[in-house]
């Protein structure tokens, strides 16, 4: 079996970055190079100063520091990557469909396709194709036929290797994984193929950890295990409003039912919402597949995971409006955090574009601060949207880089995201700069509600019966 000793990513984003950091970091006998058409991406990912790097993940900059210029190199010159690499990792965007057939569901794969007719292009002699990204079911046939239909007469080996790292823990979800999966062809030549990728991550993780199964369980089992992992949080956000009208209290409902080791504690936090580039993409996407083979109560009951996700938002931007006696016009609203949870720079899907979407159409004026998230990408995320007047954008937001500024003659105070920094505030110097009432709305249930209460806070926390605000 020939030794891997060169590999390539296409891709160096959120997943790719971090995945090849770490590859690097453990296999420092293989080269690793991480490509993107992002100039711009590439420039951050070689920038000397590691606090430029593209990515906020705590622990990456170490990782990146230790590799970087040894086996570890970032580029633009994508052809001559995938010409010397003995193995491929795809790792290109797969958003939700915005055109045509399945627009709004399925998964767009035109990143993922140029990228096999550039391989099929380069290659020269035989390559392992690795899908990083999270696919479709099926998506590995599609990709061979390409491969062998347009290619040099090359072989290639298929394997699909989705990637479970969760922002915010990347570093330590790679090299601590619960698993890596790795799907590949009953063949020979697939079994091999699988070892050599097996070999690389047994570098650093128990034999026992590292599961092979054929592709599609693969492609299939990533796509679940986060349909699984949103659902916990839908199911616990729905019980949320039923403890807010009955006297009981989320987090203790939380932690009573995540003792029985059936069920398990984590991913019970009720929150404004879940969101990130995953969830709901990922589920979208089972619900397009199950509902294209006809199996429409397996996406009903798929969908309404999202469903429930939605209303969770938009109910916590009510409860704003209606708390601030049905009008928020002109009022100030302070935003603490942005970022779609804590220790990530990553907005997308994040919960609190949606919130301000709502209180600006409501016409009021918020005031943003978040530790990772500059201004220009709150703009955008805005402006993305496309249901607001970009003017009404540019005059109603504020971004500052400090809490107290924010806060200063709000209205009221919404908890978007749960960084660390927001309970240790000193939160009678807010209170006393604030309008009165000083209303807070807590999205994420992790401030000290008594002692906000006895400051004089009229405090909403989801889940929480015993809040001044109903
Ligand atoms: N973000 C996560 O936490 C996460 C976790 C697991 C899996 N995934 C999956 O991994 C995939 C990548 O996600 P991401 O968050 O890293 O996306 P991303 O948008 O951060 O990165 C993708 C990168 O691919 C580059 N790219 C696109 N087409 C290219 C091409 N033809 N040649 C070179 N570069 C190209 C883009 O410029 C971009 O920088 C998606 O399928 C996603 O579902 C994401
Ligand atoms: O109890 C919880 C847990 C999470 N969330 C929210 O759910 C979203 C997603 O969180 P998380 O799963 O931690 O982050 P992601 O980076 O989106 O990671 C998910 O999506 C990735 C991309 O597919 C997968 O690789 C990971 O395994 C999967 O956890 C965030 O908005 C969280 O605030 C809650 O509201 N309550």
């Amino acid at each position: 079996m020939k030794n891997i000793t060169n590999i390539c990513c296409i891709g160096a984003g959120y997943v790719g970055g971090p995945t090849m950091s770490v590859i690097a970091q453990k296999n420092p006998h293989i080269k690793v190079t991480c490509v993107d058409l992002n100039e711009a991406r590439i420039n951050a990912w070689n920038d000397d100063n590691l606090d430029n790097l593209p990515i906020y993940e705590p622990g990456l900059a170490e990782v990146v520091k230790e590799a970087r210029g040894r086996n570890l190199f970032f580029s633009t010159e994508v052809d001559e990557a995938i010409d010397k690499a003995d193995m491929i990792f795809i790792s290109v965007n797969t958003p939700t469909k915005t055109y045509g057939e399945g627009k709004g569901k399925a998964a767009d794969l035109k990143y993922i396709e140029l990228c096999a007719r550039q391989i099929a292009r380069v290659a020269k002699d035989d390559k392992i194709i690795v899908e990083k990204s999270t696919l479709p079911v099926k998506t590995a046939e599609a990709l061979k036929s390409i491969l062998h239909n347009t290619g040099n007469g090359v072989s290639y080996q298929i394997l699909s290797n989705p990637e479970f790292l969760a922002e915010g823990t990347a570093i330590q979800d790679l090299q601590n994984a619960d698993r890596v999966l790795i799907g590949g062809d009953d063949t020979e030549e697939g079994r091999e193929a699988m070892q050599q990728l097996v070999n690389i991550y047994a570098s650093w993780l128990p034999q026992e950890r590292i599961l092979t199964t054929n592709v599609w369980s693969s492609e299939l089992s990533k796509l679940v295990a986060n349909a699984f992992l949103a659902q916990r949080v839908s199911s616990i956000n729905a019980i949320s409003e039923l403890c807010e009208v009955t006297g009981a209290d989320v987090s203790e409902v939380s932690r009573s039912i995540g003792m029985d080791s059936r069920i398990g504690s984590k991913f019970l936090k009720a929150s404004v919402g879940f969101g990130g580039s995953c969830f709901q993409k990922d589920i979208l996407n089972l619900v397009y597949i199950a509902s294209s083979l006809g199996l429409q109560e397996v996406a009903d009951y798929w969908e309404q995971v999202i469903l429930m996700n939605d209303y969770q938002k938009h109910r916590f931007a009510r409860k704003i409006v209606k708390t601030l006696y049905n009008t928020v016009a002109d009022k100030k609203i302070a935003f603490l955090g942005w970022a779609f949870k804590k220790d990530t720079n990553d907005t997308r899907e994040s919960a609190a574009i949606y919130v301000a979407e709502k209180l600006l159409q409501e016409q009021a004026n918020i005031s943003i601060y978040d530790p990772k998230v500059k201004k220009e990408q709150i703009i955008t995320d805005l402006e993305n949207l496309g249901t607001l007047d970009p003017e009404a954008i540019h005059k109603r937001i504020t971004v500052v880089s400090n809490p107290y500024e924010a806060m200063k003659e709000a209205h009221a105070v919404a908890i978007l995201t749960e960084w660390d920094e927001f309970a240790a505030y000193d939160w009678q110097k807010v209170y006393d700069n604030m309008m009165k009432p000083a209303f807070i709305f807590d999205g994420r249930g992790i401030l000290d509600l008594k002692n906000l209460t006895k400051i004089g806070f009229q405090l909403f926390s989801l889940g929480k019966s015993n809040t001044a605000v109903k």
